[in-house]
């Protein structure tokens, strides 16, 4: 009977803030538009376009492999999710001005006042 050690996933606090981020901005997501990869079928032509795809799915498996070494590399992989959008879809469509507003508001939540405001509820 082999005894296996069952390695309990424990968060780093960088974890922690970067899942709290997460889940904040999901929130502003509600039409899901960024929750998952965007598909050739429901973007013809997404994939030649758009050469470094990103969504929340891909985000949150990054968090939880531990992948971000600091919380740039983090906005750097919602900008681009973001910027990915306004690449593919024009100006005049429903994707393109979600991926807009939800880059603003997503970037304020990570000024230094309002991480200083999280400090104490994280740690
Ligand atoms: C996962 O993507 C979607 C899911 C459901 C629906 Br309806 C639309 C999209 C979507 N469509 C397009 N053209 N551009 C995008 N950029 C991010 N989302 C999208």
């Amino acid at each position: 009977r082999t005894c296996v050690l069952r390695k309990i996933a424990e968060r780093t606090p960088l974890q922690r803030l970067l899942e709290h981020l997460l889940r904040s901005m999901e929130k502003r997501d509600p039409q899901q538009f960024f929750a998952w990869p965007v598909t050739d079928n429901i973007a013809p032509g997404y994939s030649q376009i758009i050469t470094n795809p990103m969504d929340f799915s891909t985000i949150k498996q990054k968090i939880d492999d531990n992948n971000y070494q600091n919380l740039s590399e983090f906005v750097n992989d919602f900008r681009l999710m973001c910027d990915n959008a306004t690449t593919y879809n024009h100006p005049d469509t429903i994707y393109f001005k979600a991926a807009k507003k939800l880059l603003h508001v997503g970037l304020k939540m990570v000024t230094p006042e309002k991480l200083r405001q999280l400090r104490p509820v994280l740690t």
